[in-house]
């Protein structure tokens, strides 16, 4: 789904280039949950945006859902494929309902009204905004344009969601009601890479990527990052509770 091999990224700051990937190899397979976490700055936004062909790379190869992103027109074409939901609610919907909102991304798409009707339909009920269809957008709270734009992503038939930490704005129900949604997906064969700095969605994810200074330092599963690493203490990382729990236990036996 996604096969990078020693990706940079740099971006202009007046005369000088200021380097944000430097050198990044990883391969996620489709159908993958994959947790994405790092300091602030780090470069994770730059490289989410990377594989969905906002961001056009310095160096290095791309491959995203079997696009070469060296290619322009594969960087247009990747967006049908690999979706983004940003961290803020109020930054990614254009129509003033859902219904307006999503149809608005199918345009150009070839639908007839009913197949546009239909599909905006069912992809509303899945996230649960039947209801609100054709209420004002900014009537809904933020879990609700969230799921909104998660609607829009499925509408859009993405094979990849990329959440850039589509929860930080939330309140505790609606992280737990959007992170609940994104599991649905991937049960369901949607790739999901999901971008957080929460320890405890960290620890729940089969495979975790750690950035810092736009380079991968780690790549593997919870339990050795925070059993068998020294990472977290590194990065000044408070470990999930049932980690420290889990430690607590280990020095007793
Ligand atoms: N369009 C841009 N032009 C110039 N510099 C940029 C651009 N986008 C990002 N950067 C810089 O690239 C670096 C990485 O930014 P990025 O947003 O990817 O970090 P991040 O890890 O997602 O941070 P955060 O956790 O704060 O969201 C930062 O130094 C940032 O200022």
């Amino acid at each position: 789904m996604i096969q990078t091999h020693q990706l940079t990224l740099s971006f202009r700051d007046g005369q000088r280039r200021l380097p944000v990937l430097q050198g990044v190899t990883i391969h996620i397979e489709q159908g993958e949950w994959v947790a994405l976490t790092g300091p602030n700055g780090c470069g994770k936004s730059a490289l989410i945006r990377t594989f969905n062909g906002l961001n056009v790379p310095s160096g290095g190869s791309l491959i995203a859902a079997g696009l070469d992103l060296r290619s322009p027109s594969h960087r247009s074409a990747v967006k049908q494929k690999i979706q983004l939901v940003f961290q803020n609610p109020e930054s990614q919907t254009v129509g003033s309902t859902p219904f307006e909102d999503i149809a608005f991304g199918l345009e150009n798409r070839g639908l007839s009204r009913t197949e546009m009707g239909e599909r905006i339909k069912r992809v509303l009920q899945k996230v649960g905004l039947a209801h609100k269809a054709e209420h004002e957008v900014s009537t809904l709270s933020g879990g609700e344009r969230q799921r909104l734009a998660v609607a829009s992503c499925l509408a859009l038939e993405a094979e990849m969601i990329l959440f850039d930490e589509a929860t930080s704005m939330l309140d505790p129900a609606g992280r737990r009601d959007i992170l609940a949604l994104a599991k649905e997906l991937w049960q369901q064969g949607t790739t999901v890479l999901w971008v957080t700095q929460r320890m405890e969605e960290l620890a729940e994810s089969p495979r975790i990527l750690v950035m810092e200074s736009g380079k991968i330092i780690y790549d593997g599963d919870p339990r050795t990052l925070f059993y068998s690493s020294t990472l977290p203490e590194t990065l000044g990382w408070q470990p999930p509770p049932v980690v420290r729990i889990g430690r607590l236990l280990q020095t007793q036996d």
